[in-house]
């Protein structure tokens, strides 16, 4: 007789990349590394690879809705995040359905810009994204053009940093990580987490690569992981944030691009 295991379960409602490095694809994966039981709900699929986007194609919403129902009838996810979430109306329905079913531990990780410049999600999207994503969220991930996109305020200064996380708390996310892959430091990244009172900064060595595609899915994917887990915020941002770094130092070379970061890394060198 076959055993039944319980296992924790988290949802990703997001893109897909047929590169296999970003998107729902890095989504997977990173959940499969945590032990958790991974499941998807597909925006829109890319055509992309390292190189850059070629074409987007949404899902119908119709269909966008029926995963929602489907995942929703059937199986309650411990832990979901979004990723690219397409369009306002596709934001709407998104909220919809995480309200009508009551799924908790909301990671949003704001994507809106693919690296090499592809609009994933239109500006117009904007406003839907403050009014329905930002309230459901126990964590948004954003990075510091989509912070500034989200708030109207320019990141280049440490004040700056800490308006526009304050802007973001009173949007309604209850923790805000504003990741610093983009920001122009010396040797070192550093993410800004802000809860409404206390700021935690998480500084490592910054790599020297090209690899970074799929850096912020990943992160965001192994911050919902730990969340499916029941772990606090703050230790599965520590944990994510170990994830991240040792995916990116062992950083896959396929690709003539920005290639993927390696999303198995972490538990083969020893990591538990
Ligand atoms: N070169 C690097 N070395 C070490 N850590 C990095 C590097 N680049 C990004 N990170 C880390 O990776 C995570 C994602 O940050 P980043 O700002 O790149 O997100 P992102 O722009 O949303 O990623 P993407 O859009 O490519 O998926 C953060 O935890 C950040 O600190
Ligand atoms: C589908 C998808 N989602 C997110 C990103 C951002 O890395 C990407 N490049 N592609």
């Amino acid at each position: 007789m076959g055993q039944l295991i319980k296992v924790c379960k988290a949802l990703t409602i997001a893109g897909s990349d047929s590169g296999g490095g970003a998107g729902i694809q890095a989504d997977l994966k990173t959940f499969q590394e945590f032990g958790v039981y991974g499941m998807s709900v597909i925006t829109a699929v890319t055509a992309q690879n390292t190189t850059g986007v070629q074409g987007v194609y949404p899902v119908p919403l119709e269909g966008l809705e029926q995963q929602l129902e489907s995942i929703g009838n059937d199986l309650t996810p411990d832990a979901l995040k979004t990723g690219m979430l397409f369009s306002g109306e596709y934001i709407e329905r998104i909220a919809f359905y995480i309200k009508k079913f009551s799924w908790k531990n909301i990671v949003v990780d704001p994507v809106m810009i693919a690296k090499g410049g592809a609009e994933l999600l239109g500006v117009e999207a904007l406003e839907a994204m403050q009014k329905h994503m930002l309230p459901l969220a126990k964590v948004v991930t954003p990075n510091i053009p989509e912070a500034e996109a989200l708030t109207g305020i320019k990141i280049d200064t440490a004040e700056s940093k800490v308006e526009a996380a304050r802007v973001l708390f009173d949007q309604g996310a209850e923790y805000v990580v504003i990741k610093g892959g983009h920001m122009d430091e010396e040797g070192i990244v550093t993410d800004f987490i802000y809860d409404g009172e206390g700021i935690l900064e998480l500084t490592d060595k910054r790599v020297d690569t090209k690899n970074t595609h799929g850096t912020g899915c990943t992160f965001s994917a192994a911050l919902t992981a730990e969340l499916a887990y029941g772990k606090t915020v703050e230790s599965a941002i520590e944990q994510a944030k170990k994830y991240i770094q040792t995916a990116i130092e062992h950083g896959i070379d396929v690709g003539s691009g920005h290639g993927p970061v390696n999303h198995f890394a972490f538990r083969r060198i020893g990591h538990e």
